[in-house]
């Protein structure tokens, strides 16, 4: 019943809204006829321009455009290409979608990709701060011979246009061509710098360090970058000072690495040994340009102690710390070094005002720096940071220190990421609880986990090579205590140290490394493996990555083993076999057999004479190209075959 009554209700309002509906219309349509017969036409048309002009003012005026033509080819003469052209095609390429898009070009590479583009007639609109923009590509036409781009907007919205959108798409395509291109790593070679394509892999996604440390890093670069004005506004030159310090092998190089691909900036990787002086170092630094990374590795051993001391006996960065040593025993005896290789080493060895000191390249650096140039990085590498300068470590010179040290639980999981994928493993656990046990470098993990393809047999691997290392590290400390014969490698780090310094000290194994800085060696890894303090003859191999640039090219890695034989100072001797690896295994194997001592003389000798007359330049191109794989030996009283030395009283 209440539902009837409500239909009912219904169709009652339904007819009085009807009903009133045309009485309005025909009261409307009656004023209209009365209207027209009674007023005038006059009056009628007065009102009827009256309501137009209410009804103008009211609505909005369509908007006024502007349009900008840019042509390929540039204003005046129009033979010259229009930047501004190019950066808008590149930059439109990256903001179209294909999917979207009827039909497109596709053409005209950028970075090695093809990159798409507009035909002829098209447009598109693209957004930004919240205004379009429309971009239309206009076909040749009477008014220009070739085909064009047309910028169209509000022209309220001129002066951003002008003022932030152009510039932001040039900015757009320079940071993406940036992105493109090719980093170069350079070398010093005179006063001038001649550089190589770096296809270094490294990142900051693979590098294997603590992830805090890692986000630090990159936020730090990322200030950098960011901070032109503020440099600008405290006068200081727009650079970034990093020390990267910790044991070989725990990835500062590779870190350095990263770095460049981070930031797109090309490397510097200054020799001081090559600098004569400073009006080369002056000239080598003018000569970098913007955006460029600059590094210094193993500074500890640019530097002679008695510089860092104040100077007063300074000398060129050719000798080594180490070197100095070595300098004060030659003082109590001289039979180490014969005429020759003294003349050899003062060709870079120049006491006076010429030399340079730590303080000195770090002032340059500022100096030069903050008139010329700018968004520079400076990068040092140190396996030992107690043997710095104070004036590299004093506040406010090197702005962030990074410590690189051995390999942890994350760093190992990075690498596990690296090689295989692979986030989680049943042997985790067990690798974990090895890492926290024995100091391993990443560098030592990584070969590990080269070995094997099959993630099982590399982890299974590595957890032998850690659990032998345990093993080792417990006999050795065991023996250690009770003065028996070490591996070096496996005692704690203050014990090492220590070790250090005494094989330094006592058997002169810098002679070995001032031999090795004359085949334009770069770094030398000291990793000694076996000390027979007892017996007062220690074997040392040192291996040397002859030339980190040579990476990528075939049999370029290179050993140097350095063995030093020191039954009383004055008797010294070290050898030194500079082996190319990996492909010539069998040379190494070879050259270390038992040879007659005569026969490996001469050829090692000859061997020698080249090298050691050649410049850096044909010594890589030696190494390299002719591959050699034989040692060379030198001795720093004569060379001699190990076989010989291994019985040297
Ligand atoms: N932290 C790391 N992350 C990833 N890989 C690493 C790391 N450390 C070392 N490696 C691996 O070991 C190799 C050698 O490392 P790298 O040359 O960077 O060490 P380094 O600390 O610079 O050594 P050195 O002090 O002897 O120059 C690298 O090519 C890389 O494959």
């Amino acid at each position: 019943m209440t539902h009837v009554r409500h239909a009912t209700k219904a169709v009652d309002t339904y007819r009085k809204a009807v009903a009133t509906a045309a009485t309005v219309t025909a009261y409307v349509v009656l004023a209209r006829g009365m209207a027209r017969e009674l007023v005038p036409h006059d009056l009628r048309a007065a009102v009827s321009w009256a309501a137009s002009l209410v009804r103008a003012r009211l609505e909005p005026l369509p908007a006024v455009r502007r349009t900008v033509i840019i042509n390929r080819a540039d204003g005046f003469d129009g033979r010259s290409d229009n930047c501004f052209y190019a950066d808008a095609r590149a930059y439109l390429a990256t903001k179209m979608d294909p999917l979207s898009m009827r039909r497109f070009c596709l053409g005209g590479r950028r970075g090695g990709r093809n990159m798409l583009s507009m035909v002829p007639g098209d447009s598109m609109t693209d957004v930004f701060e919240g205004v379009e923009f429309k971009w239309s590509s206009v076909p040749a036409d009477g008014k220009s011979k070739e085909a064009r781009l047309e910028l169209s907007f509000d022209a309220e919205h001129t002066e951003m246009a002008m003022g932030r959108y152009v510039p932001f798409i040039t900015e757009e395509v320079e940071l993406a061509r940036q992105q493109d291109r090719e980093l170069k790593i350079y070398m010093n070679e005179g006063v001038t710098w001649r550089g190589i394509v770096h296809h270094h892999p490294a990142s900051f996604d693979t590098l294997a360090m603590d992830p805090e440390l890692k986000r630090s890093i990159v936020a730090d670069l990322d200030r950098f970058l960011k901070r032109k004005e503020y440099y600008r506004r405290i006068g200081k030159a727009w650079k970034r000072g990093y020390l990267l310090y910790g044991p070989p092998g725990t990835g500062k190089s590779s870190l350095v690495a990263a770095m460049a691909n981070y930031l797109r900036f090309n490397l510097y990787d200054l020799d001081l040994s090559e600098v004569y002086g400073n009006s080369a170092l002056q000239k080598l630094l003018m000569a970098m340009p913007n955006k460029s990374i600059l590094v210094i590795e193993d500074i500890d051993c640019c530097f002679s102690t008695k510089s860092r001391e104040g100077g007063k006996a300074r000398r060129t960065p050719s000798r080594t710390n180490n070197d100095t040593d070595e300098a004060d025993d030659e003082d109590e005896d001289s039979s180490n070094y014969d005429s020759s290789e003294r003349a050899q080493a003062g060709g870079k060895i120049q006491a006076g005002p010429e030399g340079l000191t730590l303080s000195g390249l770090l002032n340059f650096i500022d100096g030069l720096w903050s008139t010329s140039g700018e968004e520079r990085v400076i990068v040092f590498t140190t396996n030992y940071k107690e043997r710095l300068d104070a004036a590299l470590l004093r506040p406010g010179r090197m702005d962030m220190h990074i410590y690189m040290g051995y390999c942890g639980w994350d760093a190992f999981k990075t690498l596990a990421h690296n090689y295989f994928l692979v986030d989680d493993h049943p042997l985790f656990p067990e690798i974990q609880g090895l890492l926290d046990a024995v100091e391993v470098t990443p560098a030592e993990v990584s070969e590990m986990l080269l070995r094997s393809e099959d993630v099982d047999d590399a982890l299974s691997g590595l957890v032998e090579f850690l659990e032998d290392k345990k093993q080792a590290m417990c006999e050795d400390n065991q023996n250690w205590a009770s003065g028996k014969s070490v591996h070096a490698n496996c005692l704690p780090s203050p014990v090492r140290e220590e070790l250090r310094d005494a094989l330094k000290r006592e058997v002169g194994v810098l002679a070995a490394q001032q031999q090795l800085r004359h085949l334009g060696r770069r770094r030398l890894h000291v990793g000694e493996q076996l000390l027979y303090l007892r017996e007062q003859r220690v074997v040392v191999d040192e291996e040397v990555v002859v030339d980190e640039r040579l990476k990528g090219v075939p049999a370029a890695v290179a050993h140097v083993d350095v063995h030093v034989h020191p039954p009383r100072p004055q008797q010294r001797r070290v050898e030194a076999f500079l082996v190319v690896c990996r492909e010539h295994e069998q040379a190494l194997l070879a050259a270390r057999r038992p040879q007659p001592v005569d026969e490996v003389e001469q050829a090692r000798q000859r061997q020698a004479l080249l090298i050691l007359h050649l410049p850096r330049s044909a010594l890589r191109f030696f190494v390299a190209v002719v591959g050699v794989g034989v040692g060379i030996a030198i001795a720093g009283g004569g060379l001699r075959h190990r076989g010989r030395l291994a019985g040297f009283p």
